[in-house]
């Protein structure tokens, strides 16, 4: 499969283009995190952003939801360039981020939570605490089946790390976005809450929500995601539809690099 079929075969994703990243370059002091980086994130698509430590794959993250400003490059929102670049700018568009560190406040109830920044109030301004704590239990049911969690009252200080990454994940899908990302979002979950979360993300695919999953376990990646992204050194090394590539490829992209890439397309080992 040559560059160009592969360039091709993207384009041919269907959907609004949502996000268009192009010429992305990001620097800390003299090290060149991401360099040259582009690609586009359709309307219902889901998109495996993937790479070894380091790779850049979270600096990515962080450039889409505005947090990191790159150096150069251009954002481009359904069309529309955005000059003044933030975490409030793109969260107003849709897009969702939960971050490798979740971002959640220990102190305060799963419900508190869920509903920060959003709560629900009468017209006098006060909260709708019942109100709050009805959805919180419908979404953490249907959403993340989280074991071990007992009611949205309990505080979050008391999960697990993996119990709290659920709830963030629950927060995220109940204020259905555009644009989810999600960066390494199963790494701490259980088996059957990991599969919760994958079919969430189907299920909002349906819905014409797109995400962006970043993950290390590539047989979850390909189970779910019609595109991949592999990321090497900060350069994009691969974007290809799944019909077009294979675990083994992506493993060899991942693991191995534009050397074991070239290797897998002619069919020999990898070293
Ligand atoms: N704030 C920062 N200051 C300096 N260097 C940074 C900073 N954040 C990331 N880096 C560097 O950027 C490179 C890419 O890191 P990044 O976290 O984006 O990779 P990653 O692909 O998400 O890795 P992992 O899978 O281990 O989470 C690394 O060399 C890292 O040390």
């Amino acid at each position: 499969m040559s560059p160009t079929a592969t360039a091709e075969a993207t384009e041919a994703a269907t959907g609004e283009v949502l996000l268009e990243l192009s010429g992305i370059t990001k620097r800390y002091g003299a090290n060149t995190v991401l360099s040259d980086v582009g690609f586009r994130i359709h309307q219902g698509e889901v998109v495996g952003l993937l790479g070894d430590n380091g790779a850049g794959k979270s600096t990515l993250v962080k450039t889409m939801s505005g947090v990191v400003l790159a150096e150069e490059g251009d954002y481009l929102w359904r069309g529309e360039k955005l000059t003044t670049l933030n975490r409030q700018e793109t969260e107003r568009r849709g897009v969702e981020t939960i971050f490798q560190d979740s971002a959640l406040v220990p102190s305060m109830t799963i419900t508190r939570n869920i509903f920060m920044g959003r709560e629900l109030t009468n017209a006098l301004g006060l909260l709708k605490l019942k109100q709050m704590d009805e959805i919180a239990a419908q979404i953490l049911d249907s959403v993340v089946t989280i074991e071990g969690i007992k009611s949205p009252r309990q505080l979050v200080g008391s999960l697990s790390g993996g119990q709290q990454q659920a709830v963030a994940i629950a927060r995220a899908v109940h204020f259905k976005r555009s644009l989810l990302i999600l960066d390494e979002p199963t790494s701490a979950l259980a088996v059957r809450a990991t599969e919760a979360l994958l079919n969430y993300l189907l299920q909002l695919k349906q819905e014409g929500v797109s995400s962006v999953l970043v993950t290390h376990n590539l047989h979850h990646a390909f189970q779910i995601c019609d595109r991949h992204i592999v990321m090497n050194h900060g350069r994009k090394i691969l974007d290809v539809r799944r019909a077009d590539t294979s675990v083994e490829e992506l493993t060899a992209a991942v693991v191995e690099g534009p050397e074991g890439l070239r290797r897998f397309r002619e069919g020999k080992p990898l070293a």
